[in-house]
């Protein structure tokens, strides 16, 4: 059987740039801003990071959906990032563990999508020129002049709350691990097994990082991004971890008061991306937009103490300002890419955090031992 023939679609970009391809996912049409990720594997994951909520993300690499899709790879329950823009869609897509091409996928989770742009020309736009807010309009009747003007109306990300959309709304308990190749499953494991219980707040978290804590023996309790430190520290946890999450961290005044009061106490707590921006605001620093942001898997970062160097994978258009650090913050990991901050550390607590992804699925892991400091961090506490 074959395929109907693509609906036209066209991406417009805030500066007036114009592209014009085939859709290849949902009708009508999405805005948000466009970013460029350099991952050559991990399309899924990237599509349900719910980091990516209000972005539209083109990816580099040319060939998109070749290895289609499954449940086993999405980090949340839904496709977040607004939209997707990629080169070339394969004709099949093949892989013992598809069951569902790239394409319908997208149409089954309303993503509106479009293929057969040059990514190229659109990634130099956005790195020299920065992210750019823009509008994938699906349809025969899509014009330029409506597709732009939607790109235009879009406010952008500097000042918007994300976090406490995409979160949680209820808190639950979680013991599912990491996959295991003889049972084929993300087993759950015993709470008796789990010598460590974590509370994590929940501002758009990637279930990879979940499934490292309980592989790692930890028991969670996940809470929404808006529960006060009182009802956290009610639960009496060995250690509290702040996700990741979309958004400009800055507006989240609920999240930094709540780290600020959890910091009070000599519970350890360990951040990952917005939990690091959030840990550095409740710290005293302050956090930038960035130009174009890192998104990609082959970032390399360095250990300041160490000077050893890791590969890791990042997802960020926020940083932590280096130059206003207070005295009971230290820089503990840069990027090499462009010198940015990547990890802080108190140097009065035991909470850390780090700009990256530890928790990367599919990869690179160069950054895993960070959930062994947290969890020798909650051994030492006993
Ligand atoms: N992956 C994340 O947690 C992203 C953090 C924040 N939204 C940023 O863009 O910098």
């Amino acid at each position: 059987m074959t395929k109907p023939a693509p609906k036209p679609a066209i991406l417009a970009l805030a500066d007036g740039s114009i592209f014009r391809g085939d859709s290849i996912g949902a009708d009508g049409q999405t805005i948000g801003e466009v970013v460029f990720n350099t991952a050559m594997t991990g399309y899924q994951e990237i599509l349900t990071d719910p980091s990516y909520a209000q972005q539209i993300v083109t990816l580099t690499y040319p060939h998109i959906g070749n290895t289609g899709t499954t449940p086993e790879d999405a980090e949340s329950n839904r496709v977040w990032a607004a939209g997707l823009i990629i080169r070339d869609l394969p004709l099949i897509s093949s892989n013992w563990r598809d069951k569902q091409p790239l394409d319908e996928y997208l149409k089954e989770n309303g993503t509106v999508a479009i293929a057969g742009i040059d990514t190229r020309r659109l990634t130099r736009i956005l790195r020299e020129k920065g992210s750019q807010n823009g509008c994938i309009l699906v349809g025969d009747d899509a014009t330029e002049e409506k597709a732009l003007e939607l790109a235009r109306g879009f406010p952008g990300l500097k000042g918007m709350d994300l976090a406490k959309v995409v979160s949680c709304t209820e808190r639950y308990e979680w013991r599912e691990s990491t996959w295991n190749l003889q049972t084929d499953s993300h087993p759950e494991i015993p709470a008796s097994e789990l010598p460590y219980h974590v509370v994590a707040y929940d501002y758009g978290v990637k279930l990879n990082i979940l499934r490292i804590l309980v592989e790692r023996g930890c028991r969670l309790t996940v809470v929404p991004a808006q529960t006060p430190a009182s009802d956290v520290l009610a639960l009496n946890p060995d250690g509290v971890f702040l996700s990741n999450g979309p958004g400009d961290p800055e507006p989240c005044d609920y999240a930094i008061q709540a780290i600020k009061d959890v910091l009070e106490t000599d519970i350890p707590v360990f951040g990952i991306c917005l939990g690091h921006q959030l840990l550095a605001l409740a710290s005293g620093a302050k956090t930038l937009k960035m130009g174009h942001g890192h998104h990609g898997a082959n970032h390399p970062v360095q250990d300041l103490d160490s000077g050893v160097v890791m590969i890791t994978s990042q997802n960020h258009g926020f940083a932590v300002d280096e130059s206003s650090l207070p005295g009971n913050l230290r820089a503990i990991h840069k990027s090499l890419f462009d010198g940015t901050l990547q990890g802080i550390e108190r140097t009065d607590k035991d909470a850390f955090s780090f700009q990256g992804h530890p928790e990367a699925s599919p990869g690179p892991h160069d950054v895993a031992p960070l959930f062994d400091r947290f969890i020798e961090a909650m051994a030492k506490r006993r």
